[in-house]
């Protein structure tokens, strides 16, 4: 299982001193969607240019215009960019079809779609490289949250996925035993007083 850091911060200086701080543990390193908004995509470029030999995750959580968002991330130096399952098919394609024409790849997040086993298959089938399960920082806010029904949710899907949302040491080996082919973590690192020990912790965990 891949380990995936999730930078949601507000700045280009911000991001590079946390990745600088955590890349020799991790596969993937995501521009949180925060992040993009905030810096543009020149924070893709600056991440990928200090770490060329790290997977660069551009969190774009496109909704519409799927091929043309993510050309524009893939020439900004994304490897992978992120598409909603809740947007039209056709927005999933075109984004796929950029991905094929720079030699990357998509993933489909499944944030706030209901049927989330079935989404994400059709996802696949699209071309998605890998579906994301994934509850977002309002969902895990609300009482009773609980990662389970992501975990079996992903389990059934049959599709190669990750699991976001509140991913920590006390959940990755149930992210893990899950099946998951990666694990996203982001309050858990960036929020952490060290986070490259952070990191290495859960690196660590994933056996
Ligand atoms: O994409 C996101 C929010 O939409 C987050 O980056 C992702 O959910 C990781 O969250 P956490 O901080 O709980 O690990």
């Amino acid at each position: 299982m891949k380990l995936q850091v999730a930078m949601d911060l507000l700045t280009i200086d911000d991001a590079l001193e946390l990745a600088g701080k955590v890349a020799e543990y991790v596969d993937i390193i995501e521009l949180g969607t925060p992040l993009i908004k905030a810096a543009g995509l020149a924070a893709v470029t600056a991440i990928k240019d200090a770490h060329p030999d790290k997977i660069i995750f551009a969190d774009m959580k496109t909704m519409d215009a799927g091929e043309l968002e993510a050309d524009i991330a893939f020439k900004a130096g994304a490897d992978l960019v992120s598409v909603l399952g809740s947007a039209d098919d056709t927005t999933i394609a075109g984004a796929v079809k950029a991905a094929k024409s720079h030699n990357k790849g998509i993933v489909v997040d499944l944030i706030g779609v209901v049927d989330k086993v079935s989404r994400a298959r059709q996802a696949h089938a699209l071309g998605a490289q890998f579906i994301e399960f994934h509850a977002g920082l309002d969902e895990q806010a609300q009482p009773g949250f609980d990662l389970k029904g992501l975990l079996s949710a992903g389990r059934n899907a049959l599709v190669p996925f990750s699991v976001a949302g509140g991913v920590n040491l006390s959940t990755i080996e149930a992210v893990q035993l899950a099946g998951a082919d990666v694990a996203v973590a982001g309050g858990a690192i960036y929020g952490a007083a060290d986070p490259a020990l952070a990191a290495k912790k859960l690196r660590v965990a994933i056996v």
